[in-house]
């Protein structure tokens, strides 16, 4: 008999609760772990051990590691457990937009002989943008589209009256850099782009609130030498988190499935 890929989570919120329904469907998974802080009431599903310290999720020594969890999570936890030789896959994109974090990361994985992934999460096209690159780019924008309620407790409520918006509003325009160290909670995807493309300063960034929408959109405008593209995602969000996209979550889960499996087809 094969043995199972032995999966631990850290954070329990909506995108580890969506990825939890997904692989459990899957035989050749076991959710074995879960880091969640002492003071969370969200209730774990029995057969998952819960941790509420790092060292414990590394001393169960879990195949893989999925963070989704938030960008202090990684800069907390993802270098331990990679200098502990065990592989993370993290969901909180946004965290490498500090140049440090990186850094910690890459160190931490060769120390460890451990591989960090970072998933695409709510956008698409990362792979077209990737192979673009290599021919040289000359613009890369961003747009994100989300309803108002999505934008609550960020710095767009500096911005626009969320409450009462009639119309799109426009709140944020600027780089990848600040968008994703600014809105943790909602562009990690901008930091996808510029990790997958032209860098963290050279990709554009318009964040927009829209009342008249009900999706969670993101759309990339892509130009170079190899010619341009453009795709737009319309993304329904998990109803535990409007912030959060389903598609998210099933990216994390497909980037598990895709492990476990024997071929990458
Ligand atoms: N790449 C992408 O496309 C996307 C990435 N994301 C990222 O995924 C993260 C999770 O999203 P989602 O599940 O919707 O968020 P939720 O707010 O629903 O859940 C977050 C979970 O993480 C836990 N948590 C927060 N901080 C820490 C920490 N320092 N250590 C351990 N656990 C912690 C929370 O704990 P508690 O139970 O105590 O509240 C909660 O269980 C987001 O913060 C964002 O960074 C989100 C959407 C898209
Ligand atoms: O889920 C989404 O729509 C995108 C998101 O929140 C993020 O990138 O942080």
């Amino acid at each position: 008999m094969t043995q199972k890929m032995r999966i631990g989570i850290i954070g329990f919120g909506a995108m580890a609760q969506s990825l939890v329904q997904q692989l459990s469907k899957r035989d050749a998974i076991h959710i074995a772990d879960c880091l969640i802080r002492s003071t969370s009431t969200r209730p774990v599903p029995g057969g998952i051990v819960r941790h509420d310290d790092i060292s414990g999720l590394i001393a169960a020594a879990p195949d893989l590691v999925v963070e989704c969890a938030g960008h202090r999570s990684v800069a907390d936890h993802v270098p331990r457990l990679l200098r502990a030789g065990i592989d993370v896959t993290i969901v909180s994109i946004g965290a490498l937009a500090d140049a440090a974090i990186r850094e910690e990361l890459q160190r931490a994985a060769e120390e460890g002989g451990a591989r960090l992934v970072a998933v695409a999460g709510a956008i698409g096209g990362l792979d077209a943008l990737r192979a673009a690159a290599l021919a040289g780019l000359d613009a890369v924008t961003y747009t994100g589209r989300k309803p108002p309620g999505a934008w609550t407790g960020t710095p767009a409520e500096e911005v626009v009256a969320l409450d009462t918006l009639r119309e799109p509003a426009t709140f944020y325009e600027g780089s990848a850099a600040e968008a994703a160290r600014d809105y943790p909670k909602n562009a990690n995807v901008t930091a996808a782009v510029a990790l997958a493309g032209i860098g963290f300063d050279r990709t554009r960034v318009r964040l927009i609130a829209d009342p008249t929408t009900r999706t969670n959109s993101h759309q990339l405008e892509v130009q170079g030498a190899f010619g341009r593209f453009a795709i737009t995602i319309e993304n329904n969000p998990l109803p535990e988190n409007p912030k959060t996209s389903w598609l998210a979550a099933l990216s994390v889960a497909e980037a598990v499935i895709r492990r476990a499996g024997k071929l990458e087809l």
